[in-house]
């Protein structure tokens, strides 16, 4: 008897439950855009599920289902290894890679009642550019559901053209790592008609208009009208080095996508959903054909790489009782 071929997983990564990995610098406003999307989502009726990978986080405001900091303490593991805060969590994230097959399984069970798994990660965001904790999470989660990156941009902080600049290679370099459907949320942005409320209360920071211009004019390739202005104000090795950098990216502007946003205010988050909707689509028509390509290499990357983290001298502390790094719990219960 002729026994069926198993279907191909990777031919039926179903449409939802969408992931959303929020990636952005410190103090970026991902928890509390996190937040805000999880209220909006809600209260659209669509199911929800958040998993929190910031060991260090001291409160959330959104209700967290998977949670880092039931299965590793970080505090613990700096001691242990004898590491500074940043280690500390580096080291967290690489040893909670190595159960995140429990988060899948979790997500699985739950998959076919969800719309959106909405996932904040830590500051440190070399965790996805350099670290291996990064590519295992990407890889396990794009292998399995249609998964985007929202790299949180705090825009108050980007009014300096240089530092704009190097936020977006870091930006450029989280894409070309994870190579996922990517959208930038130009946080902390000032929505119309709230130039009476910022005296007031501070809200929101700054219109994000001129940051799209720079971008425009980096995608179109020629003319530095306004970006050339900022640029000229900064010492001439800078502006130059700047400028150079800028046409080198000029794939990574035209393919961009970007929003406005306020975390506190809520403005552009009906943006942020179709983008997210846009991001999906090209999630199907590109990545899904790209992994059909690369499935044998990532997987024996995805190996590799989980291997290298529970190897000889890392799994020690795995075994050893390190206090906190306990089994993984979770809150089995989505909130609508
Ligand atoms: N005005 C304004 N402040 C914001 C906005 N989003 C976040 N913030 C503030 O920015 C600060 C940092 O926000 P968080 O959400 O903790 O930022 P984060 O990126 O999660 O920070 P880390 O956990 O350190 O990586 C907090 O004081 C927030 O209240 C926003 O849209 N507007």
């Amino acid at each position: 008897m002729e026994v069926e071929p198993a279907p191909d997983p990777l031919q039926s990564i179903p449409k939802s439950p969408v992931v959303v990995l929020m990636i952005g610098m410190a103090g970026s406003g991902k928890s509390t855009f996190m937040h805000r999307m999880v209220v909006r989502l809600q209260s659209k009726q669509k199911r929800v599920y958040t998993v929190n990978l910031d060991p260090a986080v001291r409160n959330l405001a959104y209700p967290v289902n998977i949670d880092i900091r039931d299965t590793v303490n970080y505090k613990e593991v700096m001691k242990h290894f004898g590491l500074g805060p940043n280690g500390g969590i580096m080291t967290s994230l690489n040893l909670f890679a190595t159960k995140f097959d429990q988060v899948l399984a979790i997500l699985s069970r739950r998959a076919e009642s969800l719309d959106y798994v909405l996932i904040d990660t830590p500051g440190q965001i070399e965790v996805f550019n350099w670290s291996a904790s990064g590519q295992i999470v990407c890889d396990a989660l794009a292998v399995s559901y249609p998964t985007l990156v929202c790299y949180v941009v705090d825009t108050a902080r980007c009014v300096k053209p240089v530092t704009f600049m190097s936020n977006m290679l870091y930006a450029c370099s989280i894409l070309y790592k994870t190579k996922l459907p990517f959208i930038i949320a130009f946080n902390k942005k000032l929505g119309r008609g709230a130039g009476e409320r910022i005296k007031v209360l501070r809200i929101d920071v700054i219109p994000h208009d001129f940051l799209k211009e720079w971008m425009e004019e980096l995608r179109r390739f020629r003319d530095f009208e306004k970006l050339g202005d900022a640029l000229s104000r900064e010492t001439s090795y800078v502006a130059s080095l700047a400028r150079s950098m800028s046409l080198a990216m000029e794939e990574f502007y035209s393919n961009l996508r970007s929003v406005g946003v306020s975390a506190v205010t809520g403005a552009g988050c009906e943006d942020f959903e179709k983008a997210m909707v846009e991001a999906c689509k090209e999630f199907e028509e590109s990545y899904v054909p790209f992994l059909l390509e690369q499935r044998r290499d990532l997987e024996a990357k995805r190996r590799a790489a989980v291997e290298e983290q529970a190897g000889p001298e890392k799994a020690v502390p795995l075994s050893t009782p390190i206090t906190g790094l306990s089994s993984m719990r979770t809150i089995e219960q989505t909130r609508r």
